[in-house]
């Protein structure tokens, strides 16, 4: 703001201009009295998505101030709702004294709450994990390479690793759904954060790599950064450093818990895609819930730190063999005899450990947290018992990492009482006999109440007014009441202090020394109150590092401890894995579909190998063989997590990808229609997959021309199966593909079986070798409810094409629970047949007329709308 303009507005406002500018993004609440107000366009803004009141404050530099205003008592609740969508909210505070301040009272930013740095537990969700996220940008060799940092606050989780290209980059967005995303000013790739939610732009000069590199050993208090294996990740450093920084600048404080910086290495892990990770609903479901997920179905974790601890399994599937079978044997060791109900218990008494020490760290813990502090660490010798002599060398590893602290629990025992307020300045916190000063001071306040009770006495005795009482209130002390039917029967020594409707106020000079006594107990009490608890906080900050080992490891005993429950409720087993080549699955389910449907789950085999590395599934609509391939993706996911699967027996060779495509989805806010999501998915596998990626497609080419469509899949399975040798299976309604298995020696065919019943369809949904034969596509309409006239219309359409075509009607089959297999070349005839239609179109007109005219058409420089007419113009003429 310019002089002038400065000078134009009222001292008050000056003022906050002054705070806004340091915080032009962020939404400013600004104390006035019992008030929040927020003026200007973040008054605006505010209003709108808190759906509050939009008013004005006076006027300033001549014009009407636009102002928003919420109680300060319910300030925490718009600030969280604020927060959860993605807006950062700074907080002014009144720190001058009204009484003797000369203009506006001095204020200052008392709090800075963004999406990504909180860690007060009203604002996060118990089970998912609270990442801020920065990214950073190189260009290195002509390939764009994207440094990731990302920062769990509530428990000082740091991780960084790099990805190339912009595929990664959505993909590792999708995983890490980071509540904040921090980027430079000049960040390129922002059309793929367009959907991302809390993205807050800096200045470059945060994410200078000296000044970052700088920082981070400065947090880590090491000389260089060679000790966490991150120096050759510069870009990663780069946004590392940014987000350290800004971190502090939030919490406006140190951040003890940080302590070290992990790399992800993506060669350790399955790599998953975005379309993957939405296919498989691993959290989140396709339309964008949480039930009927995978971890809805595995999580009866008995802490929020398991819980979340889980859903990072499951995104991260991990390729090292001996880590899978140490988790393996882990779980079953915990699952013989079903020891897991041991540990049920004093974990749910662990609860959320992890959170807790971060805000023990942020020196922002309230004194319940200090409580189930005390009784999670009540629950550590219990748990090394029940974890000592354990056969498996994992759970032993683990106890020796969670570590009892019997000084720590009993000065917390001795020192919280069993119920304490939920802040420290309401006073209470600690017991009796803790501290002698405190005993004391509370003594003297303690005693008030039997002084003022034997005051009411001998004062009712005194003036013989028996509605006379004593009392305290916050704002006005202490005092005598008199009913106003007595009050003029009060004596002359007492002072009215306060009137009321049926009553006065009164003290007495008495009463007012025994007041300042009091009160100066009273304060004096909770100041001790303030320092015996920072001192709780010193003590426990002392051993902050050896208290987050314990709980690391207690939500890996609590997850682990979670496969071995789920293992005996859902009935999975142990799966083999190796480096061998192949997947073999015997009685396979899906888990989620099987908890959700009513009627028994039908399970499944497959058989992948060298030889036969590509399966072409056909069947009818409804058949099953979406659930088919999600199982298949679901169990070989699981199986690399450590966690059993649902299936009599498996035997998987460790993958390094997933690949999904599947589903039609357009993606329209980032302006690309269904056919292009399906080819920018399907390219991504054909550039991506290697000869140990786990491939599902589900009827490519669907969203074309059939002939286009036809002609994409063809080719893309010729290719998967040719030249990249992949794991695929291969869902599709072209019932032309299935002749390829005939051509591709690693291809195979089979197809899930329906039967016809009474003009009615029964899916058996099981798996059969062989392609299907029909589709019943009609049959499926006729199910959904499509009214019969369309039904009976679209039955003679169908006669009509057929002879067209020349493809028979459907083959009806006595039994169609072993479907007909019409010989390859029949198939390839019926498709060959197809090719003349297409033709046919143009037969019909006269061809020399139009090609020239179509020739002459110059493409380059027409407008959609001349292009439009000129096609138009071509068709009158047909
Ligand atoms: N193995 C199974 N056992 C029991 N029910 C199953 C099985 N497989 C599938 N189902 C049931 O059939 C429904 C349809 O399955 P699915 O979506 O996999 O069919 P589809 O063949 O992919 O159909 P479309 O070709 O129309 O996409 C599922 O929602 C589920 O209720």
């Amino acid at each position: 703001m310019s002089k002038t303009s400065a000078d134009n507005h009222t001292p008050m406002m000056r003022q906050y201009f002054g705070l806004k500018s340091e915080h032009p993004n962020q939404l400013l609440f600004y104390r006035m009295g019992d008030f929040y107000e927020i003026f200007y366009d973040d008054a605006k803004r505010a209003s709108q998505l808190l759906d509050i009141t939009l008013t004005s404050r006076g006027h300033s530099g001549g014009k009407p101030i636009p102002m928003a205003g919420i109680p300060y008592h319910a300030a925490e609740n718009y600030i969280a709702r604020l927060v959860r969508m993605g807006e950062s909210v700074v907080i002014a505070e009144q720190t001058g004294d009204p009484a003797t301040s000369k203009g506006p009272v001095e204020r200052k930013i008392a709090r800075i709450v963004t999406p990504g740095t909180i860690s007060d537990e009203a604002f996060l969700e118990e089970k998912r994990e609270n990442l801020l996220l920065s990214l950073a940008h190189q260009t290195r060799k002509g390939l764009d390479v994207f440094g990731f940092s990302y920062l769990d606050m509530a428990s000082g989780r740091f991780c960084l690793f790099e990805v190339d290209g912009h595929e990664a980059l959505s993909s590792e967005l999708q995983r890490l759904s980071p509540m904040e995303i921090l980027i430079s000013e000049d960040f390129p790739a922002r059309d793929l954060l367009k959907l991302e939610k809390g993205v807050s732009e800096l200045g470059p000069w945060h994410f200078d790599y000296e000044s970052s590199y700088r920082q981070l050993i400065q947090q880590f208090n090491t000389k260089d950064l060679s000790g966490f294996g991150c120096e050759p990740l510069t870009s990663a450093i780069a946004s590392a450093g940014a987000l350290l920084q800004y971190a502090k600048d939030t919490q406006r404080s140190a951040l003890p818990h940080i302590q070290s910086i992990m790399v992800e290495h993506k060669d350790d892990s399955v790599l998953i895609d975005g379309a993957t990770r939405r296919n498989l609903e691993i959290d989140v479901n396709l339309t964008g819930g949480t039930t009927n997920t995978l971890v809805e179905v595995l999580d009866e974790c008995a802490t929020p730190m398991g819980s979340r601890l889980l859903k990072r399994w499951l995104h991260t599937p991990i390729r090292d063999l001996n880590e899978i079978q140490s988790r393996q044997q882990a779980v079953a060791a915990l699952k013989e005899n079903q020891t897991y109900y041991n540990f049920t218990t004093p974990l749910k008494k662990v609860g959320d450990l992890e959170r807790i020490l971060s805000r023990v760290a942020l020196r922002s813990a309230r004194p319940r947290d200090l409580l189930r502090l005390r009784l999670a660490l009540e629950a550590v010798p219990d748990i090394n018992e029940l974890l000592t002599n354990s056969k498996s060398e994992r759970l032993s590893q683990l106890n020796q990492r969670i570590i009892a602290q019997p000084e720590i629990t009993a000065t917390l025992i001795k020192a919280l009482v069993e119920n304490p307020p939920s802040v420290v300045r309401d006073g209470g916190v600690f017991t009796k006999g803790y501290d002698d000063e405190l005993d004391e001071l509370l003594s003297l306040s303690t005693n008030a109440s039997d002084y003022l009770a034997e005051m009411e006495r001998s004062e009712k005795e005194r003036t013989g007014i028996s509605s006379l009482k004593v009392g305290f209130n916050r704002v006005h002390g202490y005092y005598i009441e008199i009913s106003r039917l007595h009050s003029d029967q009060a004596p002359v020594e007492y002072i009215r202090r306060q009137t009321l409707k049926n009553a006065e106020r009164f003290i007495t000079p008495e009463l007012k020394t025994f007041e300042d006594r009091a009160l100066s107990a009273k304060s004096k009490s909770l100041a001790r109150e303030k320092e015996l608890y920072e001192a709780l906080l010193d003590l426990l900050n002392q051993t902050l590092s050896e208290l987050q080992t314990t709980s690391q490891a207690l939500a890996q005993l609590d997850i682990l401890n979670n496969f071995a429950e789920r293992a005996d409720a859902l009935n999975l087993t142990c799966p083999t894995l190796h480096n061998n080549g192949g997947i073999q699955i015997t009685g396979g389910r899906h888990p989620v579909v099987e908890a959700v449907i009513s009627e028994a789950f039908v399970p499944n085999d497959l058989e992948l190998n060298e030889k036969r590395s590509l399966l072409m599934i056909t069947g009818p609509n409804m058949g099953g063989k979406s659930t088919y391939m999600r199982q298949i993706a679901l169990i070989t996911l699981l199986a690399h997590t450590g966690c059993f699967v649902p299936a009599e027996s498996t035997s998987i060779s460790v993958v390094d990808r997933i690949f999904t495509r599947m589903g039609s989805s357009d993606d329209l806010a980032g302006g690309r229609s269904t056919f292009m999501v399906e080819m920018t998915e399907t390219a991504n596998i054909l550039n991506n997959a290697s000869k140990n990626s786990l491939v599902l497609m589900d009827e490519v080419g669907r969203g074309t021309s059939t002939f286009d469509g036809l002609s994409l899949a063809w080719a893309a399975v010729d290719y998967l199966a040719k030249e990249l040798k992949c794991y695929v299976l291969f869902a599709t309604h072209y019932f032309e593909l299935t002749t390829l298995a005939d051509q591709l020696e690693n291809a195979a065919n089979v197809h899930l079986t329906a039967t016809e019943y009474e003009d009615d369809i029964v899916f058996l949904h099981k798996v059969h070798e062989g392609p299907a034969s029909q589709s019943y596509g009609l049959q499926v309409a006729q199910l959904a409810g499509v009214p019969r006239g369309v039904i009976s219309h679209a039955k003679l359409k169908l006669k009509e094409l057929e002879v067209v075509t020349g493809i028979d009607a459907p083959i009806n089959i006595s039994d169609n629970s072993i479907a007909a297999k019409p010989s390859a070349k029949k198939i390839e005839e019926n498709s060959l047949a197809y090719h003349p239609m297409q033709a046919d179109l143009f037969a019909q007109v006269e061809q020399s007329t139009l090609k020239t005219a179509i020739t002459e058409l110059d493409l380059d420089n027409m407008t959609p709308l001349e292009a439009m007419n000129a096609l138009y113009k071509l068709k009158s003429q047909l």
